[in-house]
């Protein structure tokens, strides 16, 4: 099998949008993932999740391959946004819409 870092970088390069989060999008096992999910939920686009908690290896890779200490965190088109903070606050200032427009993900608003 791949080492953690390969397995990430396949995971955010074939997904527009992954959320490495604890638990489920239908079934969120923290208030940190559940907040994101809600958002990504409201802004509209789909987007590929995956559970930390069933994957010590990527639960601790994820931190060390985007230099972030936490969990969630959103990738956009391999690149990395940030956690339930930065991407709630992204949400209300409308910057997050802006960002998948830009990224081609969402239609722009007509
Ligand atoms: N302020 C953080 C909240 C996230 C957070 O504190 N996550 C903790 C608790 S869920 C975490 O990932 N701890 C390390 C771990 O559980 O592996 C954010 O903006 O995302
Ligand atoms: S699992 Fe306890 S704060 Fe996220």
């Amino acid at each position: 099998m791949a080492n953690t870092a390969e397995r990430i970088k396949d995971i955010i390069d074939s997904n527009d949008i992954v959320l490495f989060m604890k638990g489920v999008p239908q079934a969120p096992q923290c208030g940190f993932s559940s907040a994101v999910v809600q958002v990504l939920n409201q802004v509209g686009a789909p987007y590929a999740s995956v559970n930390v908690l069933e994957d010590p290896f990527i639960r601790e890779g994820i931190k060390a391959f985007s230099n972030w200490p936490t969990i969630p965190q959103l990738y956009v088109k391999g690149e990395f946004v940030g956690g339930c903070d930065i991407v709630r606050e992204m949400f209300q200032a409308g910057e997050l819409a802006a960002l998948l427009t830009e990224k081609g993900i969402l239609a722009p608003a007509s």
